[in-house]
């Protein structure tokens, strides 16, 4: 008798283009499995006439797919970690972090249309790209945009904005990558913390062995890094606390963006040892909270 291992999903074509990648390793892994990927559709996919802050934030994306695994609806969900609530809950913990894919911000034009001056409309909701991409295009005006990547590019493409600022990852990861028109380096937009990184969230006790060479320890230790320096500032959904790690040579470089509150920002660094991620990123949050709160 094969074993059956259910995926949760979100609909979007990234969602499943993700989904799908977490389902193939699994198969090809161990033969004796076999996954079946069950749509479920968010409140953050239903209401895209209203900006995240005003309905809950970034949490809608997880909450109805949380649902499902708390009642063994199904036994994995994959998610953006960026997307997933800083606040963890035991009994539905994250099992794997995936190997972290492009973890920077890019510029993206209409169709047909070449680098020119951004003196014009950039489609940015998030308030950390348009803190940092105002410092880039002092010219340009920010418009808040939503919906899935495919329908951000859909209204790029009809004229509505003259650029727009998404994730390297998410356009590489649903086949997009020929609509990058620029690459921003992490030194000038610094990202969310968690962006590129997938996280596989399963229930407790579950035997998930079948993950093992999935996970990779150097995105475990940013991701843990980079949520708890987010996590100690309390950088609720909708600030610009942004955070960004990397191994090198065994020791974590971790940065970190502070908002003062009153437009001005300041961007930190610290380096420690992988099995200290977390401290890292508390040490770190507390040294500039001291510095540069005014
Ligand atoms: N907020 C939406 C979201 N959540 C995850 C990604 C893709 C990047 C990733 O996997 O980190 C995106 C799109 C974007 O920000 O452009």
């Amino acid at each position: 008798m094969k074993r059956q291992i259910v995926i949760g999903s979100r609909g979007s074509r990234l969602a499943l283009a993700q989904t799908a990648q977490v389902a193939s390793y699994i198969e090809a892994a161990d033969p004796e499995i076999i996954v079946e990927i069950k749509k479920i559709e968010t409140t953050g996919d239903k209401r895209l006439d209203v900006t995240l802050d005003k309905i809950g934030g970034k949490g809608l994306f997880v909450k109805e797919l949380d649902k499902a695994l708390m009642e063994g609806e199904i036994h994995l969900a994959v998610h953006s970690l960026k997307d997933m609530p800083m606040e963890e809950s035991d009994e539905i913990p994250v099992v794997a972090y995936s190997k972290r894919e492009d973890p920077r911000d890019v510029l993206v034009l209409p169709r047909g249309k070449q680098e020119g001056k951004y003196g014009g409309r950039i489609g940015c909701s998030s308030f950390r790209r348009r803190l940092q991409a105002e410092r880039l295009f002092p010219g340009a005006d920010f418009v808040p945009v939503r919906g899935n990547i495919l329908t951000r590019l859909e209204k790029l493409d009809r004229g509505e904005f003259d650029a727009l600022i998404l994730a390297a990852a998410g356009l590489k990861r649903a086949g997009l990558s020929h609509r990058i028109s620029r690459y921003f380096s992490v030194e000038e937009i610094l990202p969310a913390a968690g962006q590129g990184i997938l996280a596989v969230q399963g229930r407790k006790g579950q035997d998930v062995s079948f993950l093992a060479g999935y996970g990779r320890p150097a995105s475990e230790a940013a991701a843990l890094a980079e949520r708890a320096f987010v996590r100690r500032l309390d950088g609720g959904c909708t600030s610009p606390v942004a955070a960004y790690a990397e191994t090198v040579e065994g020791r974590l470089h971790l940065k970190g963006l502070f908002y003062n509150g009153t437009g001005s920002y300041f961007i930190g660094e610290k380096t420690g040892r992988m099995e200290q991620a977390e401290e890292l990123g508390i040490l770190l949050a507390e040294e500039m909270e001291r510095k540069y709160t005014r």
